[in-house]
């Protein structure tokens, strides 16, 4: 009898036909076999080979999922950089969380070009917060250099609980101060007498002694530290610690160096003044751009309430540093005004402020816009030393604009003139900051980009914008203004500008 074909297939593998059993013995014979491999039966190699291959594709996986939050977070923190226009980069804002009682800055160091860090230790804790990323200008760094603080809330049981600043003791001040000595006084304000002091390390700084009237000391002193003490910007004065023992309160700040603007503008200096028009327009750039960080990087918003030269400090390189916030008031965005007791300085307040109490940044903006005026004109805002017609700088600056004589408003003191194009920018800036409607006012950022933008006021507008714009109309009304035929409209400006 002839085989079946399956018997014949088997045979053909080399199996003897019909031996099932054999077949099975020799395959577990070999998977119980020992390998070469570290004498190792074949099952246990096998075994060893795919936990191995199941490590490593967990492994794999696990890497890939890593990377995509990786990836995640870095995009996050692209989109919230990108998010925070309006924070400066020149600034370090430190938010309440990140003061801790009794922390230690143990690393403060500023360079315009470098990235830095900050390390915010908890003495005698190890933890450490480190802020990343963030760029500190060399200018506005105090002292300069690296320095060690400590910092403290609730200071005393009596003094207030600020948060943020280095604390002094009056001892340390009265030696930095030489006993606050009459050689030593840079200022007087309304609110107390600012002395020059070297610290113990050798830094300078500015030591404002605040009148000893208890609760008007107490009510500047916190509504300083309140407006700047947490905020740095290389165009406000940086306050740098506070000293409140007993009834004395005293506010310490960066030194600045080269007096305020009003002694620039107004003082003795020889027949040609040292403020060219270039570091004119330096000063009020400058100072346009502390004022827009103040109204528009900050929540609440801080309304300063008192912009004038006096209150523009001048560095060695004729940075502008706004100081003295004892007026300031914060605002939060859900306010559009505040109505408070009228404050400020003759000459620079606003005309609706003045006659409603409503108080809102629109009222700086008016400041600032006779401010600029001042550093123009080299006029003060009041001056009952000249004729008549000419004692209110406003009134008189208004009607020689809309009388055509614009360059005739420049201070003789400036020697070179700057060019027709760069004065009408700036006198319209003028015009448009004193707009007797406050909500037409631009905005500090918009004036930072219409002081540094080149085609400003010459850009060619679309029509309709040129009707609505306000400085249009009040060009209307004092119909000769030939220059601001072609206004460009501020609201189209990237508030980015002034970063
Ligand atoms: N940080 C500082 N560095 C150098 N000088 C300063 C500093 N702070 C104030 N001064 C000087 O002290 C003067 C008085 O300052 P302060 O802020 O007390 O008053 P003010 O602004 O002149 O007047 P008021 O407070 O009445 O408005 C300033 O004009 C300035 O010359």
């Amino acid at each position: 009898m002839s085989p079946s074909p399956r018997r014949k297939a088997m045979a053909v593998a080399g199996k003897p036909p019909g031996d099932n059993q054999s077949s099975e013995n020799t395959v577990a014979h070999t998977v119980t076999a020992k390998t070469p491999f570290l004498g190792l039966r074949l099952y246990v190699v096998i075994g060893t080979l795919i936990m191995l291959l199941i490590t490593i594709s967990l492994v794999i996986v696990l890497c890939l999922r890593w990377n995509r939050n990786l990836k995640k977070r870095r995009m996050c923190v692209k989109k919230s950089s990108g998010f925070l226009p309006l924070v400066s980069k020149e600034i370090i804002e430190l938010k309440d969380s990140d003061c801790v009682e009794n922390c230690k800055i143990v690393e403060f160091e500023g360079n315009e070009k470098d990235d830095k860090a900050i390390s915010i230790q908890k003495s005698g804790k190890e933890s450490q917060i480190q802020v990343e990323g963030m760029k500190q200008s060399a200018e506005s760094n105090v002292s300069g250099g690296s320095r060690s603080e400590t910092l403290s809330s609730a200071v005393s049981a009596e003094g207030p609980n600020i948060g943020w600043g280095q604390w002094y003791s009056l001892n340390e001040l009265e030696m930095a101060t030489d006993g606050f000595a009459a050689e030593n006084v840079i200022g007087e304000g309304g609110y107390g007498v600012v002395y020059r002091g070297v610290l113990q390390d050798g830094s300078v700084v500015a030591v404002k002694n605040l009148l000893n009237n208890k609760s008007q000391a107490e009510k500047e002193f916190k509504v300083e530290v309140e407006a700047i003490g947490k905020v740095r910007h290389k165009n406000l004065v940086g306050l740098t610690g506070y000293c409140a023992e007993g009834a004395q309160r005293l506010l310490v700040y960066e030194y600045v160096d080269r007096g305020n603007l009003e002694e620039w503008l107004h003082g003795d200096v020889g027949p040609v003044s040292p403020l060219t028009w270039d570091i004119r327009m330096k000063i009020a750039i400058g100072t346009a751009k502390g004022l827009a960080y103040l109204h528009e990087g900050l929540e609440p918003k801080v309304v300063h309430r008192d912009v004038k030269s006096s209150n523009i400090l001048l560095d060695r390189k004729w940075n502008p540093k706004v100081s003295d916030f004892g007026l300031a008031k914060l605002l939060g965005s859900e306010k559009s005004h505040v109505t408070t007791r009228v404050m400020g300085t003759f000459g620079y307040v606003s005309p609706d402020y003045a006659s409603t109490g409503m108080l809102n940044e629109a009222s700086d903006v008016y400041s600032f816009g006779v401010l600029l005026m001042e550093i123009i004109t080299g006029r003060s805002p009041v001056d009952y030393s000249r004729p008549p017609g000419e004692m209110n700088l406003v009134d008189w600056f208004k009607g020689m604009v809309a009388s055509r004589r614009g360059e005739e408003v420049l201070d003789p003191l400036i020697e070179v003139q700057p060019s027709p194009r760069a004065l009408k920018r700036a006198l319209l800036v003028c015009l448009r900051c004193i707009d007797l409607d406050a909500s037409k006012r631009p905005k500090m950022g918009q004036i930072v980009h219409m002081l540094e933008a080149d085609e400003f006021p010459f850009r060619a507008e679309p029509r309709s914008a040129r009707e609505t714009d306000p400085l249009h109309s009040h060009a209307a009304v004092t119909h000769n203004v030939s220059f601001a035929s072609k206004v460009v409209v501020g609201s189209d400006v990237q508030r980015s500008k002034w970063r």
